[in-house]
């Protein structure tokens, strides 16, 4: 897990604590809660069963989890939040020098993993059966270097994370389909009383905000201003002052950080002036 995006992000929360080297467990100074330092695949197990009321980790974590449940059994995990970092997928690739091109080549044949559950339930459709014991694809589990299977004669295919590619280009293996696209995620426990957990999720809600857009402010004149709200429309309603110029209004608009520059080039071109975009240090919205 991308673990310095989250530590930012409980500092922005203003969760204060300090970890003392080899101690999984922090208590935090400011708030009655304790802050527990799992691995990523480990968080869905905990939060699921409600020893631990919420959690940070990879939504193809908690996808994996939720498939190995039995039958019947519904997931205690319940996603509150996309937090936006941590982008990766979990695709099926093979040897890039070989003749599969097609996920549904490998039925019958060996694919390694460490997501069995996934990858179990991936071939099940692609072979039409409805439980893993009738499946004819060997799915074997690994936990780590899963890139170095097909090398190793060990894998005909893999079912593994691409963030940037680099480690699957290294190995000279390429990827033919996805299984699940996954980013970090808040999640909470289904049952869980504990009234902290709205108040947590919503400070996280407001980092996550802050971080992703900007405030943008700029002046227009008044008969072009139903034109400029069209293009920064803010999130709830653009906030519109009147100018101490006759026929002039000031805007302030939420505008998403990567669609900026583009929104600052159209303001311009509809008459807009004194354009400034600032961040936004926090926030609570509706
Ligand atoms: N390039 C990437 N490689 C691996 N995982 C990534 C990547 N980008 C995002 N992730 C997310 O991180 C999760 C795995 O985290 P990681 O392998 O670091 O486990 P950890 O147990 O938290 O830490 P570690 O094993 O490194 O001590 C993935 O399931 C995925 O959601
Ligand atoms: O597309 P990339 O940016 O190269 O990232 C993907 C790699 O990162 C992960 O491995 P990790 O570093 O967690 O080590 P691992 O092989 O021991 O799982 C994943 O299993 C891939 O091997």
């Amino acid at each position: 897990m991308d673990l310095q995006a989250t530590l930012d992000l409980l500092a922005g929360c203003d969760i204060q604590f300090r970890r003392e080297t080899r101690l999984d467990i922090a208590l935090v100074k400011n708030l009655p809660i304790a802050l527990i330092f799992l691995p990523a695949a480990d968080i869905p197990t905990f939060v699921g069963e409600g020893r631990v009321d919420l959690g940070i980790t990879g939504r193809d974590q908690v996808a994996e989890h939720d498939a190995q449940l039995p039958p019947g059994e519904t997931s205690g995990v319940e996603e509150v939040l996309d937090l936006g970092f941590g982008a990766c997928k979990l695709q099926v690739q093979v040897p890039q020098k070989g003749d599969i091109t097609e996920a549904k080549q490998l039925v019958g044949k060996n694919v390694v993993t460490s997501f069995t559950a996934l990858t179990q339930a991936f071939f099940a459709k692609l072979e039409g059966v409805s439980d893993a014991s009738s499946l004819s694809t060997k799915i074997k589990y690994v936990g780590g270097s899963v890139e170095a299977a097909c090398a190793l004669g060990v894998a005909d295919g893999i079912v593994d994370l691409v963030e940037s590619g680099e480690t699957m280009k290294a190995a000279g293996l390429k990827a033919i389909d996805t299984v699940v696209e996954s980013t970090a995620v808040l999640v909470k426990s289904k049952n869980t009383k504990n009234e902290l957990v709205e108040l947590i999720a919503s400070r996280i809600r407001g980092v996550i905000t802050a971080q992703k857009y900007v405030l943008c402010q700029y002046n227009i004149p008044r008969e072009k201003l139903a034109t400029a709200c069209k293009i920064t429309p803010g999130k709830r309603a653009p906030t519109v002052t009147a100018l101490e110029e006759p026929g002039w209004v000031a805007v302030s608009s939420m505008v998403e950080k990567k669609t900026i520059a583009t929104v600052m080039d159209e303001l311009t071109a509809v008459g807009a002036t004194d354009i400034l975009v600032l961040n936004i240090a926090n926030s609570r919205t509706g």
